[in-house]
């Protein structure tokens, strides 16, 4: 493991292509400390082709499509009132390559690919997942490594996951912009389990709430994996896996900004995030693990008769943001 030493804050990077129990163990700990965390891409995961093919894909979108929402959302209503700058098309759940949901023309010819990288993004969450499972220890008699795989098995039923493909556009000239008020993203945790963030060199933008209320910039790729083939893929802690954690694991604030230099022409920046979320109708009850067990009892997942199901609680996230029926 290494630090990211440039800039602000300091967000691990892990190597997870030979893991041990180690990893795991570092893995949580990042998580409990930043909810953030690097892992980094030499390949053995999501190859560079891969992520850079589904980039091209991300680069046609233009805010022309229909099925972009106009006027634009913010993902911070209760604290911004004006849109984000940004345009983002969500993927649900694909069945057999196939997309469950009217595709955008521009984004028909890439459906297999996209729904290719969908399940690479899945695989490589169940991987993660399998390393938390390791480093929170919990029992084999509780379903050990695979504790949280077989609540994130997409044979066993529908579930929340997004792949979420971002654009936000450079700045017109005459942009109705004000500096200092408007952003690309409104600050936001994410709802899920956890969330992988694909971003390109040189679109810097993202920034993390650190303690007390300090927001930090996140590099895209920190200095020890310059010389990658790919930067580094960033995970974080979604709402739900803290929930059910009873908080070891932190869901962290973050927001992207209008690096400085873009505040009037710049550069268009691209992002994919893909937003992985157990099984609807999974029961959050109280992760199997020593280190969760002090934590009970405070805002976290409760057993008996109050346990909520995954889909309930991604419900009540969006009920508590938007109002009911509204969507992220
Ligand atoms: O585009 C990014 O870098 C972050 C996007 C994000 O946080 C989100 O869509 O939830
Ligand atoms: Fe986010």
């Amino acid at each position: 493991m290494s630090l990211s030493t440039e800039l602000g804050v300091q967000i691990p990077v892990i190597d997870i292509a030979n893991p041990t129990l180690k990893t795991g163990e570092e893995l949580v700990d990042a998580a409990a400390r930043y909810g953030f965390v690097f892992i980094r891409n030499q390949g053995s995961d999501i190859s560079p082709p891969e992520i850079d093919k589904t980039f091209e894909t991300v680069s046609t979108l233009r805010l022309d499509i229909p099925q972009f929402p106009k006027p634009r959302k913010t993902l911070d209503p209760k604290n911004q009132r004006r849109g984000d700058f940004k345009e983002a098309f969500n993927l649900g759940e694909f069945h057999g390559g196939k997309a469950q949901q009217p595709l955008p023309d521009v984004l028909i010819p890439h459906e297999a690919e996209l729904g290719h990288f969908t399940d690479r993004c899945h695989e490589l969450c169940m991987k993660i997942l399998r390393l938390f499972a390791l480093g929170l220890k919990i029992s084999p008699d509780d379903g050990g490594e695979d504790w949280f795989l077989s609540r994130h098995d997409t044979s066993r039923g529908p579930s929340g996951s997004i792949l979420r493909l971002l654009h936000y556009p450079a700045l017109l000239d005459d942009a109705d912009y004000i500096p200092d008020v408007d952003i690309r993203a409104g600050a936001h945790s994410d709802y899920g389990s956890i969330t992988l963030l694909f971003q390109l060199p040189g679109q810097p933008g993202l920034e993390i709430l650190t303690p007390p209320s300090t927001w930090s910039p996140v590099p895209v790729s920190p200095l020890t994996t310059a010389s990658d083939p790919s930067p580094p893929i960033l995970v974080n802690i979604g709402d739900l896996l803290s929930y059910w954690t009873n908080g070891l694991l932190k869901s962290t604030v973050h927001r992207v900004v209008f690096p400085p230099e873009a505040r009037r022409g710049g550069e268009d920046r691209y992002s994919v995030a893909y937003f992985c979320h157990p099984v609807n109708d999974t029961k959050l009850v109280p992760v199997p693990s020593e280190a969760i067990k002090g934590l009970i009892g405070g805002d976290g997942a409760a057993g008996g008769a109050d346990v909520m199901t995954a889909d309930e609680y991604l419900k009540s996230r969006l009920a508590a943001t938007y109002g009911w029926g509204g969507k992220k």
